[in-house]
């Protein structure tokens, strides 16, 4: 198993979500580019979250941010174009211990600030209902999607589909409930010095 993959941590410490789902593709809003229809769905989208008088660039860095806890490597995130191409290069050796058992209230929570934050973003979701939400990864070059996505197979997208699952969530209950460890935006003061 790759270190990178999250699928053992979604099994042991999220069991509720390890799940592999099937849409029928009809009924579908798809995330897959930016700049596409439904790009803001996207958590590389460009809506920028003010936590602690520090701003970050979309819901993508905030996420990725937080899989560290040491200045060199937060600094690194921070200042990277592509802060998720930087940040599977410090993961190896910096990557906070107890991030698997954390994984899915962090990214909780960057959606949850994204929808405080973002006006256009909770309109854009409530325009959405009554369509499924899947982040399709079929053009990536991986045989299976990952933990959030899933492929487009003949009529219907499949896979454990977590960014959409939890945008759902947050569309039909207005909030995503998360539970962070007390440290776990502590690396924002490291930013600041
Ligand atoms: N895996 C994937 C995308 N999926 C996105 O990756 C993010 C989390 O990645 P990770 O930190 O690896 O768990 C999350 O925002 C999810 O929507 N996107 C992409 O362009 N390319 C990828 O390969």
């Amino acid at each position: 198993m790759s270190f990178y993959s999250i699928a053992p941590f979604i099994q042991e410490y999220y069991p509720q979500y390890y799940s592999i789902e099937t849409y029928p593709a009809a009924q579908c809003i798809t995330i897959h580019k930016v700049a596409e229809e439904w790009g803001l769905f996207c958590n590389f989208a460009h809506t920028p979250i003010v936590l602690y008088g520090v701003t970050f660039k979309s819901a993508e860095q905030l996420f990725q941010l937080m899989k560290f806890k040491d200045k060199e490597a937060v600094r690194a995130v921070f200042q990277a174009r592509n802060p998720k191409m930087t940040a599977k290069k410090w993961e190896r050796t910096h990557r906070r211990p107890d991030w698997g058992c954390m994984i899915v209230d962090a990214m909780k929570f960057c959606i949850q600030q994204k929808y405080e934050q973002h006006e256009a973003f909770q309109v854009m979701l409530d325009k959405s209902e009554g369509k499924y939400i899947v982040e399709d990864q079929t053009s990536f070059p991986k045989k299976a999607p990952d933990t959030w996505g899933t492929k487009l197979c003949e009529d219907h997208y499949t896979g454990p589909n977590l960014l959409g699952r939890l945008l759902m969530e947050l569309r039909e209950y207005k909030r995503l409930d998360y539970h962070l460890p007390a440290n776990a935006l502590d690396f924002i003061q490291l930013l600041k010095k």
